[in-house]
């Protein structure tokens, strides 16, 4: 039994799945290492908060994407739709701090006219950044998410991000964005994808 398995056995679950009793622990034990005092009077509820905090930042991984597409609409509209400029924050997987900027979600629904809401895009944003990430995975986690629940004739995630794991550390270049994109169908072809670009880009 590996170690997620053990804590399901347990049953102990926190805020939606995340086990915040070991993440206090554990907190309590990296301020012993940075050579601080868990016991002072200003960290006392660190652990605690810290526990709290990481509930949040990982809701995603006990979250299922489809939950927020499975009410769509029958809606007459075979031409694109997208909804830009979506802020998030996720997780760096390689330095557990934070990757932050916006994402781009459009799709062309499909034949049988399968159209979800608009803050369901943003949803499903939400679902995938609430993980550890990086930001490919995240890109090609959301476009796929599109194509197995709506069936569209195509679809198309572009993301911008800073990742503070290069801005307030290691190499250390604030402001460098990274910029990913994933897409799928029809939106693959040049003259629709160009459209795409140009109502994302034009801000
Ligand atoms: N491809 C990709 N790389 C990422 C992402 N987030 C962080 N990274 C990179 O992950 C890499 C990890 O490299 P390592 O050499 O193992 O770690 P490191 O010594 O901390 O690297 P530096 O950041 O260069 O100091 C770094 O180059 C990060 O910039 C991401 O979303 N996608
Ligand atoms: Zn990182």
């Amino acid at each position: 039994m590996n170690e997620i398995e053990q804590r399901e056995e347990n049953n102990v679950q926190g805020a939606g799945g995340v086990d915040l009793e070991r993440i206090e622990k554990a907190v309590r034990e990296i301020l012993y290492a940075i050579g601080e005092d868990p016991g002072r009077d200003g960290l006392l509820e660190t652990p605690k908060r810290v526990a709290k905090a990481y509930g949040e930042f990982f809701a995603g991984l006990h979250q299922d994407p489809s939950d927020h597409l499975s009410t769509t609409f029958d809606i007459e509209h075979d031409e694109l739709v997208l909804v830009k400029d979506i802020p998030f924050y996720s997780t760096c997987e390689h330095h557990l701090v934070p990757f932050h900027g916006t994402a781009h979600v459009g799709y062309i629904p499909g034949p049988e006219g399968k159209v979800t809401g608009l803050s369901k895009l943003a949803r499903l944003v939400e679902v995938f950044a609430k993980r550890p990430q990086v930001q490919e995975r995240l890109t090609t986690q959301i476009v796929e998410a599109l194509v197995e629940h709506l069936n569209p004739r195509g679809a198309m995630v572009v993301i911008e991000c800073e990742h503070m794991c290069m801005s307030m550390r290691g190499v250390r270049k604030p402001g460098a964005k990274t910029v990913t994109s994933a897409v799928r169908g029809q939106l693959r072809e040049p003259a629709t994808r160009a459209e795409a670009m140009s109502l994302i880009l034009g801000k």
